[in-house]
């Protein structure tokens, strides 16, 4: 079985990052800026924008925290956002979710202007992305497809399975793989027989946030496996993946923690990149 070391592969994308900057630098004398939004004060928020800032530095971005009270007015978030469009500093500007519930998460979306949009949530990049034109990508599914690219680069033909239909994960790898030539197939809570969907799948991506939901019947042999899921559980954090029983059966998995995640935010500074790029232009 190969353990998908997302820490390993997160520092190496991390590494051709950090060329990749220094060259734009050198080019254009400036780097690309990253701009974290965090509201309220949310322990694991607060330990995300951490891991955020520390990566955009080692890869030499400038990167920017601005935080709010729990109560601010949904309006001076706005507001801030609109001034950050205009700033040419900033490359990427990314709202950490969840967001209190007085401040409507679609409006806060819609505002930040598509072009520096590192999530990739808004409608009109969500639009490119189905359409199969360029976009930005969200990315927890883009680090998730870079890994089951390391595994098997010819993915055409490929039958994939998304446990979880969610706009921030399920949706946006769908269509990654679909644009490999997978066959895709997205399933949710309504699934009629969830294990026999799951059982075949050559690869599987679990992002429904139940602990070890995919057990190893349901995974057939040497199946690619990644687990999306954080799940605070009384043994610690596990995935949406018993990962035990099923790295008998899978050819490759990933580990909760060290798999997917720190991936994810390799993805949001390779976006931030992308984005000056495209800015340039
Ligand atoms: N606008 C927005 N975009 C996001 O992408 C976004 C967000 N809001 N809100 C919160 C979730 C969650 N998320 C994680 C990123 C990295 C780890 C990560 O690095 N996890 C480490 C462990 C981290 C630790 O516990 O120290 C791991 O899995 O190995 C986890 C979770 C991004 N999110």
């Amino acid at each position: 079985m190969i353990l998908i070391d997302g820490k390993k592969l997160a520092a190496e994308l991390r590494e051709e990052l950090r060329l990749e900057v220094e060259e734009l630098k050198a080019k254009y004398n400036k780097v690309p800026g990253l701009t974290v939004i965090l509201i309220g004060d949310m322990a694991p928020s607060q330990i995300y924008v951490r891991n955020k800032e520390k990566s955009a530095n080692e890869v030499g971005l400038k990167s920017e925290v601005i935080k709010y009270p729990e109560e601010v007015e949904e309006k001076t978030v706005l507001e801030k956002i609109e001034e950050l469009n205009k700033n040419e500093s900033v490359s990427g500007i990314l709202v950490q979710l969840p967001l209190p519930k007085h401040i409507d998460k679609q409006k806060v979306i819609e505002t930040i202007i598509p072009s520096k949009d590192v999530d990739g949530f808004h409608p009109m990049n969500v639009g490119n992305l189905s359409s199969g034109y360029e976009s930005s990508v969200p990315c927890t599914p883009l680090g998730c497809y870079l890994m089951i690219k390391k595994i098997e680069p010819n993915l055409s033909g490929k039958k994939a399975i998304m446990v979880g239909r969610s706009n921030l994960n399920g949706k946006p790898m769908a269509q990654l793989l679909l644009k490999e030539n997978c066959t895709v197939t997205i399933t949710h809570s309504k699934t009629k027989d969830l294990k026999a969907e799951c059982l075949e799948a050559d690869i599987i991506v679990a992002a429904v946030g139940i602990p070890e939901l995919v057990k190893a019947d349901w995974v057939k042999k040497d199946a690619i496996v990644i687990d999306v899921g954080i799940n605070k559980t009384e043994k610690g954090i596990v995935g949406d993946v018993a990962f035990d029983e099923v790295s008998k059966v899978a050819k490759a998995l990933t580990p909760v923690p060290g798999g997917v995640g720190p991936m994810t935010i390799a993805c949001l500074l390779k976006n931030t990149i992308d984005c000056f790029k495209r800015s340039q232009n």
